[in-house]
């Protein structure tokens, strides 16, 4: 059964660019990224268990204010994955999903998702098959969108992947979606004759 790639930010260094923690690191993204897509990051000093539980706690609140409440935070932009599309309720950044996501490649450069801990998020490996993501404490999930396939011109394709509910719980995942400002265009270094530009800027 294929795993997900998780990546382990514990050592202080791995943040100092040259290191050899740093290069590690690097290589273990480089390697998960064209693999699949997608790693998990774990940062323990970073985010701890507590920050996790207290955050995951204050959403109980949030997500119990009635709805006549909610709506007053609307937002008419749809949300770059098509939350709207798929029968869900958005709310600006809040989202209701009663049945999950169906299968789908994020439109922005990338993902940074941070869930409790009820599974449902699902990754297409390259072998066909959906890996189950599960949800480690202390850990988020890097996603590459649509615009790092065209930035890196192929060699990373944007991850498929979806959320399949099955457990008798509540699951809140935050996702932090990020843009390019203006035009993408391929760096150089990934151009070559094995591998000629795929996208016109
Ligand atoms: O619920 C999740 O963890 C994933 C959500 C997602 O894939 C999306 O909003 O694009
Ligand atoms: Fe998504």
């Amino acid at each position: 059964m294929a795993k997900l790639a998780i990546v382990d930010f514990s050592n202080e260094d791995c943040f100092k660019p040259g290191t050899s923690s740093w290069l590690s690191i690097r290589k273990d993204i480089c390697h998960a990224l064209e693999e699949v897509g997608c790693f998990v990051a774990i940062l323990p000093d970073k985010i701890s268990s507590e920050l996790c539980s207290t955050f995951f706690r204050m959403l109980d609140e949030l997500f119990d204010f009635p709805t006549e409440i909610k709506v007053k935070n609307s937002y008419e932009k749809p949300y770059p994955t098509g939350y709207l599309n798929v029968g869900n309720t958005g709310y600006e950044s809040l989202a209701i999903a009663d049945a999950g996501l169906r299968s789908h490649r994020d439109r922005d450069f990338s993902t940074i998702l941070c869930q409790n801990h009820v599974k449902g998020l699902e990754i297409y490996s390259k072998d066909d098959e959906w890996i189950c993501f599960d949800p480690l404490p202390s850990s988020f999930v890097f996603l590459a969108g649509d615009g790092l396939q065209v930035w890196s011109n192929d060699r990373i394709r944007a991850c498929k992947h979806q959320v399949t509910l099955s457990e008798n719980d509540v699951r809140y995942s935050l996702g932090l979606f990020s843009f390019r400002a203006g035009e993408t265009h391929t760096p150089k270094e990934l151009i070559d004759e094995d591998n000629p530009l795929q996208y016109n800027p």
